[in-house]
């Protein structure tokens, strides 16, 4: 087929979201991936627990790992108040490009900063490039084996602060073992988890909710 299924759900975004209007691209890529397409987007259930989430800390500063489309990236800059900013990380570059056309769609760019590149090679970086002191929300949403690494980089570069919340998306499927067993042994978070489902299917996953304790 000519087009790549970013290019689809950007298209079906265009052809059925209204313009400035958030709700209306979540809820047409939803549409899509429930009925067209499936695609590794958080999803509309557990969208809704990050929604809860994001809702309830009313963060300033938010760095998403893993744009794809920047279906998650949309649902989190549509609740934020209106000084707060979102950075968002995706590594592959015609990801980029469809998560970017996404975002003006919905009228959110002014909210978002979409950086193209290696989360290990950004995090180093963040404080110099953006003047992000901490963030007070982490969605991890990237590559499975870079949740933990990134993790502890994100420690060491002084990016958490008491309280800082990290939300991992698919921590039973495609699962992140290794990131579980840090967030929930290691004395320095406290650990939640919110029984889900993979995105559009009955398959079993979960969002961990970890508060960083200083
Ligand atoms: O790999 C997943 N996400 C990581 C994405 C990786 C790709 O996007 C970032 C990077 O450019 C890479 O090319 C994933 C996979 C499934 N899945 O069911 O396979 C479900 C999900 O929610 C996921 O976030
Ligand atoms: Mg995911």
């Amino acid at each position: 087929t000519w087009s790549t299924r970013p290019q689809r759900i950007l298209r079906a975004v265009q052809q059925s979201a209204t313009r400035g209007d958030p709700r209306s691209v979540v809820r047409a890529i939803d549409q899509f991936c429930r009925h067209k397409e499936w695609a590794m987007n958080v999803g509309d259930e557990k969208g809704c627990i990050l929604d809860s989430v994001v809702s309830e800390l009313n963060p300033s500063t938010v760095l998403e790992l893993g744009t794809y489309c920047g279906y998650s990236t949309v649902r989190i800059a549509s609740l934020l108040p209106p000084h707060a900013k979102l950075i968002t990380l995706e590594f592959n570059p015609d990801f980029a490009a469809v998560a970017r056309q996404v975002i003006a769609w919905a009228g959110l760019q002014g909210k978002v900063q979409l950086v193209e590149g290696a989360s290990g090679d950004w995090i180093p970086k963040m404080k110099e490039q953006f003047g992000v002191k901490t963030f007070d929300l982490v969605f991890l949403d990237h590559w499975k084996d870079r949740y933990l690494p990134d993790t502890k980089l994100m420690e060491e570069c002084g990016l958490l602060r008491k309280g800082s919340i990290l939300l991992a998306d698919n921590v039973i499927c495609p699962g992140t073992p290794d990131y579980l067993e840090y967030v929930r042994n290691s004395p320095r978070y406290k650990s939640q988890y919110f029984k889900s489902h993979l995105e559009y299917t009955k398959a079993e996953d979960g969002l961990e909710k970890s508060v960083f304790l200083g």
